[in-house]
């Protein structure tokens, strides 16, 4: 039985229960439940706190987490990234009020509160900066104003946080952080049960990015309708019964879809459709 680590709270835990849900998995009924078999699937899900599961995972007992590639660096813990899966997107930076510093070489004895002391001693390290930095467990736009810090390192999404707080970014994003599978580094990748749940998570992530697209066209504007849409491989290609026209199907990518569908019409195609993909196998 695959064992999968799953985050119990927080912004990762609802949409990780999605995806999953979308790929066939169960999911607990109960937000108190801390793990379910799903045994049809032959998976045991286990509801972790989401900073806790690189170290489950690391430590072999679970085979594979859902977890943020912040939260997975910040643990130090001997886990890997293997699928990003495009939601909990965010970046990780600085910020202070207006005036204190404009970068990380302005912080050369000021303290940092942040929550994620392993990626920032690191940042700061690999920077040649001498700061203090201080741990909090959450709400650490507070500090600067409470006096505990001059400078906070933390997630950012809207920076809405930041406004709120009346704090401002300074420098570069430390790091870019969105939800991603991990296991324990170097674990046998060929692992036909891990193989075959990072397959069902890819097929949901393609049906959410992808649609089908049907078009019939004269057979002179092939050529330039296949441009257009080429497909993950290969478009296919089916004479119709009306001599000198074709009719051809491909994914496209969701977010360009309308776009393409003007460009077809211009170009000649007609009965141009989409229709949403459910599931997939690429
Ligand atoms: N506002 C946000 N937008 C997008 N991702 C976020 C946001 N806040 C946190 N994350 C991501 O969620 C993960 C943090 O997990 P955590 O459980 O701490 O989330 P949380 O929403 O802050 O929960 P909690 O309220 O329990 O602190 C990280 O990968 C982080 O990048
Ligand atoms: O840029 P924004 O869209 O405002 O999102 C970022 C905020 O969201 C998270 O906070 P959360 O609500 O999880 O509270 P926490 O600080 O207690 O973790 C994060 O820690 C930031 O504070
Ligand atoms: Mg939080």
């Amino acid at each position: 039985m695959l064992r999968i680590a799953v985050p119990n709270k927080g912004s990762l835990s609802g949409p990780a229960a999605e995806m999953l849900h979308e790929a066939g998995y169960q999911q607990r009924r109960e937000s108190k439940e801390l793990r379910i078999v799903d045994p049809e699937n032959e998976v045991e899900f286990f509801y972790l706190r989401p900073r806790d599961i690189a170290i489950y995972v690391s430590s072999g007992r679970l085979d594979i987490g859902i977890t943020g590639r912040d939260l997975l660096i910040d643990s130090g813990a001997n886990a890997e990234e293997i699928l990003p899966l495009g939601f909990a997107r965010s970046t990780f930076r600085y910020a202070t009020k207006p005036g204190t510093a404009n970068g990380v070489q302005d912080l050369n004895g000021m303290t940092v509160a942040t929550s994620y002391e392993g990626i920032v001693a690191k940042h700061l390290a690999d920077n040649g900066v001498d700061a203090s930095v201080v741990h909090l467990d959450g709400a650490v736009e507070t500090a600067i104003e409470l006096g505990v810090a001059e400078v906070i390192a933390d997630v950012v999404e809207t920076g809405t946080s930041l406004r709120n707080a009346g704090l401002e970014v300074i420098g570069e994003p430390i790091m870019k952080s969105e939800a991603v599978v991990i296991r324990r580094t170097g674990a046998d990748a060929d692992e036909p049960k891990v193989q075959q749940f990072l397959r069902r998570l890819q097929g949901v992530l393609v049906a959410r990015t992808y649609v089908m697209m049907d078009y019939d066209c004269r057979v002179e504007q092939l050529e330039k309708a296949v441009a257009l849409t080429p497909g993950l491989e290969s478009p296919t290609v089916s004479p119709l019964h009306n001599e000198g026209w074709v009719a051809v199907r491909a994914m496209v990518p969701a977010k360009e879809a309308q776009r393409i569908m003007d460009d077809l019409y211009d170009i000649g195609a007609r009965a141009i459709l989409t229709t949403a993909i459910h599931a997939c196998r690429l």
